[in-house]
């Protein structure tokens, strides 16, 4: 299974995508996402330059080995532009193998340990009527989870709620990155009413999760951790940027409330401390950054060991090429968690035909050989690349905080 074919296609059919194609000497080609939301271009460069050249004439079903030689044999290792490019081979690589053994990819893993993906969908609005409106939908929709994020007063503008009521809420928004305000004291005395509404209107069942976006110091994590007790939530998403994993110790000290991190993250070193000193509940990195099927499995192994479940990442920023090899993945893991469902616009989905389905608030698998996801490359072509960049942030004095 020679590889005798690789190439990059960016298309933005609604926002950016990068696709990596390999193809065998036999025909069969996998594909897998490289997409790094506003670095688009860099993982393309890093493919085409350094990745591509010698992947040519490898043999394409010795995955664990190619991994190895992307990853050890760089030097320069780890770092989201790095573990995008492998993810995406990695990701094209198990395709290959899956279809050449005539499976889905969820058997060769080892086979379904549920039948249904449970997924989770944002519903935001400008204020807190507005989510709840949300919510009431996404419900009827059959969802039995949902993120909430609510404009708060004083803060123009926020991570999470769209610019003008019922549009599309989209991070990279402008060329050059737009700049937003914070206010932590604003957005801790506000979120905590949020969640009171979602179970006076909701009830007790329904899951609630909540994005923090790396905005808080760890004290303030813990005081928002503890606030909202009552209202039981799924989880707390990246409620402190997590270059120090010690940071959680602080957190997990003071609150009940269940912890998600790791969307950022792109390998098992930057959870190694979080998983095994059990300060976090669930890990966020997805297929498409953290090293792909080869390395995303032993984050979920070592994971399982502490009771840590997995909640991919799924923004519309990853392309359904990562969202179906994620169904496949949540089919199969043992610690399954949830899975984040951001639905991509229609006319993405017409660039990636996929054969997962969402059906009652779960993601169904498909049976295709493969991860089920594959290009129209003719249509992609129609849609070309726009450079956007997401936001940063700043206080109110305007000094520059995390975003
Ligand atoms: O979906 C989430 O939880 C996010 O935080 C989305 C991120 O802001 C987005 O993917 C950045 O590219
Ligand atoms: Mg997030």
């Amino acid at each position: 299974m020679k590889i005798s074919d690789a190439y990059v296609i960016v298309t933005s059919p609604g926002r950016n995508f990068v696709t990596l194609k390999i193809v065998t000497e036999s025909g069969t080609y996998g594909i897998g996402d490289a997409t790094l939301n506003g670095r688009e271009m860099a993982v393309v460069a890093y493919l085409e330059e350094h990745v591509i050249p010698a992947l040519i004439g490898r043999d394409a079903s010795r995955i664990e080995d190619i991994w190895h030689y992307l990853y050890r044999g760089a030097y320069w290792r780890r770092g989201p532009v790095t573990m995008a490019a492998v993810s995406a081979v990695d990701l094209a690589l198990w395709d290959i193998k899956a279809k050449a053994a005539g499976m889905p990819l969820y058997q060769l893993l080892g086979g379904k340990s549920r039948e249904r993906v449970m997924t989770y969908a944002h519903c935001t609005g400008r204020d807190i009527e507005g989510c709840l409106a949300e919510v009431e939908k996404h419900v009827k929709l059959g969802y039995r989870a949902v993120r909430v994020q609510a404009g708060v007063p004083g803060i123009p503008t926020i991570y999470g709620v769209a610019k003008r009521e019922g549009e599309r809420y989209e991070p990279a928004d402008a060329e050059l990155p737009a700049e937003h305000v914070w206010s932590t004291e604003k957005y801790l005395n506000h979120v905590p009413k949020l969640f009171a509404a979602v179970r006076e209107r909701f009830g007790d069942e329904l899951h609630v999760l909540h994005d923090v976006h790396h905005r808080l110091t760890p004290i303030e994590a813990a005081r928002l951790g503890k606030a909202v007790e009552p209202y039981h939530l799924f989880w707390l998403e990246d409620c402190v940027p997590a270059e120090n994993q010690e940071s959680f110790r602080l957190i997990r000290q003071h609150t009940t409330t269940p912890l998600a991190v790791g969307e950022v993250f792109n390998s098992i070193h930057d959870y190694r401390e979080l998983i095994e000193n059990q300060w976090i509940d669930y890990i966020r990195t997805p297929l498409t950054h953290g090293g792909g099927i080869t390395h995303l499995r032993r984050i979920a192994d070592l994971a399982g060991l502490y009771h840590v479940r997995t909640g991919f990442h799924g923004p519309t920023d990853l392309s359904p090429v990562c969202l179906g090899a994620a169904v496949h993945f949540d089919t199969w893991v043992p610690n399954f968690g949830i899975q984040e469902h951001m639905p991509h616009t229609p006319e993405t989905d017409a660039v990636f035909l996929h054969d997962y389905r969402f059906e009652d608030g779960h993601f169904l698998v498909g049976e295709a050989p493969g991860h089920g996801v594959d290009i129209d490359e003719t249509l992609a072509k129609q849609y070309p690349y726009k450079r956007a960049s997401l936001p940063v942030n700043r206080l109110e004095d305007g000094t520059l905080w995390h975003w």
